[in-house]
């Protein structure tokens, strides 16, 4: 089973709160999902793996670290997945971007796929999912069941507030990818709003509502 980390950091918790509440403003509200997901990033990534390379200093010769391992992939779930993805790259800039285009039918809570395109190398890159809400799953799992049908292997899912039910889902048919969660949150209401949540990311960032 891979890992699923909460993050505990006092930075992130607190700007968490601060989306959360009602009277928090479109720009404010972007800026912030954007910082919280650069924070994210660098939790999320802590175990990318390092090589010895020489190298000349002014000073002297030395050896230094380097990242070795894979080349990086951002993919956001559209809408609401876009408002992460300056965040991610303030620290993982040469990362390509894929976009993958679902929205969760109103009534029946099920991902509708409307949009998908990838990188053309992105099955040989280490791929971070990103969208700010887990709620039943759906739209992750079936996200990342795209990205499985394409050959990736080495996913991880980004989010800044869950809920048990999406979480459990997730674990379930993706063992294998690692989830950074921002907030588990207590439960889903009876309309598939993650509670207390933050009401709809998508609209929250585009002004859409
Ligand atoms: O876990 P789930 O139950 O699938 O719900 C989570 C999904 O719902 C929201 O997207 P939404 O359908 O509102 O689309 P949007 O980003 O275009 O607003 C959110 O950004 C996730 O993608
Ligand atoms: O609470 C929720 C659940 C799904 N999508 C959102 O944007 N918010
Ligand atoms: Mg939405």
């Amino acid at each position: 089973m891979a890992r699923t980390v909460i993050m505990d950091h006092p930075l992130i918790q607190h700007k968490i709160g601060y989306i959360r509440r009602t009277d928090t403003g479109t720009k404010s509200f972007r800026e912030t999902i954007s910082e919280i997901a650069t924070l994210i990033c660098y939790e999320a990534t802590r175990d990318l793996q390092l090589s010895d390379v020489k190298i000349q200093t002014p000073i002297c010769e030395t050896t230094v670290k380097e990242l070795k391992g894979k080349k990086m992939a951002i993919v956001p779930i559209l809408r609401a997945g876009l408002g992460m993805v300056d965040g991610m790259l303030t620290l993982i800039p040469a990362a390509k971007i894929g976009h993958i285009g679902l929205y969760r039918d109103p009534k029946t809570l099920k991902p509708v796929e409307y949009y998908c395109k990838l990188p053309a190398d992105c099955a040989e890159r280490e791929v971070f999912v990103v969208d700010p809400m887990l709620a039943t799953g759906g739209s992750s799992i079936a996200a990342i069941q795209m990205l499985k049908e394409r050959g990736c292997k080495n996913i991880r899912f980004l989010c800044i507030i869950a809920a048990p039910e999406g979480v459990k889902a997730m674990q379930e048919a993706h063992p294998d990818v690692d989830m950074y969660i921002g907030s588990l949150d207590e439960k889903l209401n009876d309309h598939g709003y993650i509670v207390p949540g933050l009401g709809d990311a998508g609209d929250r960032i585009f002004g859409t509502k």
